[in-house]
């Protein structure tokens, strides 16, 4: 039987948050640091390894190498270049397909053949890139897409509201960068739709909040990395969720970045939209009928993609 392994490429900021949750949740059995910074993935082994006593499960985590690759689970990718303030998440394309190539050559000298999530920006078009270049499977390649969108949708919209965030059920769809936006047709509150609750009299939210809020969702990590010069505790949440769907094979939906095989109209490329993921992978893509707002947006996000796609010699 296979293993319950994790590696993870880029121990910096995103990467430790990452490993973070997964050692308080106890997500896997063996987790792999790797990273061009050795010594750093040494000493964050070493920490992690020391919180161990007050984990909910026995793990063994440690700095590795590539050839650690071969029987894992699941590599997430989390290393690469971030923004600077001013920078949006497309400017980061050049340096990390860069990245993202010189680590898909390293995995393909293994006999890897689990899942990849890649969480480094431009999510989505990184996760394309590193399909392309390591002909794998597409269904067994996703980026963590709008996942962390989809959890700052869930927060804002439960603290206005006065409902945790679980008992929204609303998607941020499209890239995971400007040009993403809120299915707000498929937005519920509990079981009541969201276009609902906001057209009550008293309502805590009414329908000229929700662009607001959708605004807000979409600028959110720009005021972050103002305030603190990165964001990661969100995704690091984020990843470990997507990481427990696939290891525990529990068939959940996420808006992980994933493959449009002439879904929604469109093919060959990466964008997050409402997925089932297991141990397969992504299992499906749900094709929602959007309004035709939505699904104008869904197109002209794809269209960028598209565009900075093709500016890339992969
Ligand atoms: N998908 C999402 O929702 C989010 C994505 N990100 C992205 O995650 C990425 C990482 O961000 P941080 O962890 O904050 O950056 P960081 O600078 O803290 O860490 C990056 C790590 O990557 C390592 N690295 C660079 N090139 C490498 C290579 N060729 N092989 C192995 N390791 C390499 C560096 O040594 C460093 O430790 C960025 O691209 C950032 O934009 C950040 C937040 C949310
Ligand atoms: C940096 C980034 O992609 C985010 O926090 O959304």
């Amino acid at each position: 039987m296979k293993k319950n392994k994790v590696v993870i490429v880029g121990a910096g900021m995103v990467g430790m948050s990452y490993a973070y949750s997964m050692v308080n949740q106890g997500t896997c059995e063996e987790l792999v640091l790797i990273d061009i910074d050795k010594n750093r993935t040494i000493g964050e082994a070493l920490d992690l390894n020391h919180g161990l006593s007050y984990a909910p499960r026995k793990m063994k985590i440690y700095s590795g190498y590539y050839s650690d690759c071969s029987d894992a689970n699941i590599i997430c990718i989390t290393a690469g270049a971030t923004q600077v303030p001013g920078e949006t998440r497309l400017d980061l394309l050049h340096k990390n397909t860069k990245i993202m190539k010189s680590i898909v050559g390293e995995i393909k000298k293994t006999s890897f053949d689990g899942i990849i999530i890649v969480a480094s920006n431009p999510v989505d078009i990184m996760t394309y890139v590193v399909w392309k270049a390591s002909g794998y499977d597409k269904s067994k390649i996703m980026g963590s897409g709008t996942t962390l969108d989809t959890a700052r949708l869930r927060f804002g919209l439960g603290e206005r509201l006065g409902v945790t965030p679980k008992s929204i059920h609303a998607y941020v769809m499209g890239e995971h960068g400007d040009s993403q936006f809120v299915a707000w047709s498929y937005a519920l509150m509990g079981v009541q739709p969201i276009y609902q609750v906001a057209s009550k009299k008293d309502a805590k939210v009414k329908f000229e909040d929700l662009e607001l809020i959708e605004d807000e969702v979409r600028n959110i990590a720009y005021k972050i990395i103002d305030c603190k010069k990165s964001t990661y505790y969100g995704i690091g949440m984020a990843l470990a969720r997507i990481t427990q769907a696939i290891l525990e094979n529990e068939n959940s939906i996420l808006t992980v970045s994933s493959y449009l095989d002439n879904k929604y109209g469109h093919d060959d490329v990466f964008i997050a939209v409402p997925s089932v993921v297991n141990e397969t992978g992504v299992r499906e893509v749900i094709e929602l009928p959007l309004e035709k707002e939505e699904k104008d947006k869904l197109d002209d996000s794809i269209e960028i993609m598209k565009e900075n796609i093709a500016k890339l010699d992969i």
